[in-house]
């Protein structure tokens, strides 16, 4: 359905993508997902014919965008990150014009408007002024001329920003029926929207791909060492050197109640990646644990334990606890989740884009997401 090759575009000031190379197959919904700054526009606007690529080639269905691109932009429905709307008309003129823009036969027209209008529920606001209405049905009309001409493919840039997280949860219904018989390339960078619609995740960082793959997927191919949470009852320090000299064992890391207590995603990159750093020191130094009392059952340890080699050391950790009569009371097997792999990927190295400032990393997420499940819980 698309093909992207070793596509860059580079601006003047060097900033841009490189060789960005990937294809999607139909029926497919692929998230993009990166930081401000990563290149998720510049490739979607290059997917769509709005920006020539300085090298390689992109087709839709087969149709080069640079030999045919009227013929391949037929095949596409954009939304941008910006909804292109004019606020002084009606829904109904509105997406007359949009049919005209896209040569649909005029005798079509009033079906096909019918058809979006129905689809994307705007039914009942079709004589509305645009300017009138809410971001959330400004974000429909904005998807009902990206649908209007029947592509195959829908390009949606950050089609949830800005919106409030009852509006978040229609538009992604809505993109979830789109996806039902259209091909879906999303650019976010939320990222339990990648888990919410996306049966696939394209990570960009800097201008390049640097992860691809189904969310559930990835945590296993980047996890490198065997991680397992648990809590034992038993005095600290001798619970700790147990599981220490559990064989297969590489590292013990005590949990705290304060490491257990930081919210998922709410804060800055930076300042996760500081923490996690910070969270090793006090370790190191022997920091305040959950059998002081703080937060946990009295008389019992939480720690996270990792094997070196990807040895699964839950046996070993049974039988050496049950030998020194030190009751495991939780054991699990710990798995990176998004936001973890998202972390690994994308502060190793640090972001040099002057544009990445301070609420460029801060995922806008974990505000929408609960209140995304307390809207779910109310309904
Ligand atoms: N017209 C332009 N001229 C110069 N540099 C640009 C231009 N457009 C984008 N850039 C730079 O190219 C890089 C990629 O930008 P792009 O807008 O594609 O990222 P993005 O992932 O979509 O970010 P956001 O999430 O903020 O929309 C950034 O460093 C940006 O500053």
């Amino acid at each position: 359905m698309l093909e992207v090759k070793q596509v860059s575009k580079l601006y003047e000031n060097q900033r841009g993508v490189r060789d960005i190379d990937f294809s999607m197959s139909r029926g497919e919904i692929v998230g993009f997902l990166g930081p401000n700054g990563a290149g998720k526009t510049t490739t979607m606007r290059m997917i769509t014919g709005y920006l020539n690529p300085s090298r390689g080639s992109i087709a839709i269905d087969g149709l080069s965008m640079a030999d045919h691109p009227k013929k391949a932009r037929q095949k596409i429905g954009y939304l941008p990150e910006t909804p292109p709307l004019y606020p002084e008309m009606s829904v109904l003129s509105y997406l007359k014009f949009i049919a005209d823009l896209r040569d649909i036969p005029v005798r079509e027209q009033k079906q096909r408007i019918s058809e979006v209008i129905g689809r994307l529920g705007l039914q009942g606001r079709e004589r509305q002024i645009i300017r009138s209405l809410s971001k959330g049905y400004k974000q429909r009309i904005g998807l009902a001329q990206a649908i209007l001409h029947g592509p195959d493919l829908l390009v949606l840039d950050e089609p949830t920003s800005g919106l409030d997280p009852k509006q978040i949860i229609e538009i992604r219904q809505l993109i979830r029926e789109l996806g039902e018989n259209h091909t879906v390339l999303l650019s976010t960078h939320i990222l339990p929207e990648i888990n919410a619609l996306c049966n696939r995740v394209l990570i960009l960082h800097q201008g390049r791909i640097v992860l691809d793959g189904q969310p559930d997927q990835l945590a296993n191919s980047l996890n490198d060492t065997f991680e397992v949470s648990l809590e034992v009852k038993g005095p600290r320090e001798t619970v700790l050197a147990e599981l220490r000299a559990t064989p297969g064992v590489s590292s013990v890391r005590e949990l705290t109640s304060e490491a257990e207590s930081q919210p998922a995603i709410a804060a800055p990159l930076e300042e996760r990646a500081g923490e996690a750093a910070a969270g090793e020191e006090a370790t190191a130094e022997g920091s305040t644990s959950l059998a002081d009392g703080s937060g946990s059952e009295s008389g019992t340890v939480k720690a996270v334990v990792a094997a070196s080699d990807r040895e699964d050391i839950r046996e070993a950790i049974f039988y050496r606890m049950a030998e020194r009569r030190l009751p495991i009371l939780a054991m699990k097997k710990e798995s990176l989740s998004l936001e973890d792999i998202f972390l690994k990927l994308t502060t190793d190295e640090k972001l040099d884009d002057a544009d990445a400032g301070s609420d460029s990393n801060s995922f806008e997420v974990a505000e929408a997401e609960s209140e995304e499940k307390e809207v779910n819980a109310r309904a």
